[in-house]
């Protein structure tokens, strides 16, 4: 059955767009961030603590080919590197697939991020010079795994209805 899966950079809008998208068109939603800590029963945060990054990668690879492998319509909102490990990439082309890149710029992701970004291990301990500077070089690294998506929906100056719909027409 078909997959939906929405990507992008932290705070571009994933969790936020699929909720509404998925009232909407009546295809359940699952957050692969959020699947990962039902499965393993710890946070993304002590994950990251705990384990370190490369082990969350390998999880969350696993995570992601479950979800794409199960037999249920769904939309899948990715964790923001997600695209970037394991050649996950090559599975937005999938056949039953239809994968869409919220693309944000470095200013709505820093202006959504600094309100809130004590869930976000990466960028927890930086100050608002420090995220800048980081997001702007991450977003450059991750913009070519990112643009593997079929397709692209710019998030920037538009309400959560906005983003909807441009998807909605998408999958028309
Ligand atoms: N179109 C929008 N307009 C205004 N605010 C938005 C919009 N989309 C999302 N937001 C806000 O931006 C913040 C980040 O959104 P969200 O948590 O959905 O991002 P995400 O891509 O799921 O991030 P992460 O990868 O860290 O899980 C939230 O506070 C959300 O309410
Ligand atoms: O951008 C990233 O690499 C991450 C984004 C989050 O969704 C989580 O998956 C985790 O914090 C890593
Ligand atoms: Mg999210």
């Amino acid at each position: 059955m078909r997959k939906i899966i929405l990507l992008g950079y932290m705070g571009c809008g994933k969790s936020t767009i699929a909720k509404t998208l998925s009232r909407i068109i009546r295809i359940p939603f699952v957050d692969l961030d959020e699947y990962i800590e039902e499965k393993t029963n710890l946070s993304i945060n002590s994950i990251f603590e705990k384990h370190g990054e490369i082990y969350f990668r390998k999880v969350e690879h696993e995570a992601f080919l479950e979800l794409l492998n199960s037999s249920e319509e769904m939309i899948i909102g990715l964790g923001g590197g997600t695209p970037c490990y394991a050649n996950n990439h090559e599975l937005l082309k999938g056949e039953n697939v239809v994968s869409v890149y919220l693309r944000a710029s470095i200013e709505t992701l820093f202006n959504r991020l600094s309100a809130n970004k004590s869930k976000r291990p990466l960028i927890a301990n930086k100050n608002d010079e420090e995220m800048k500077e980081f997001i702007a070089m991450h977003l450059f690294e991750r913009s070519f795994y990112y643009n593997q998506a079929q397709y692209k929906v710019n998030v920037d100056n538009k309400t959560i209805d906005q983003v909807v719909l441009d998807i909605v027409s998408i999958l028309a």
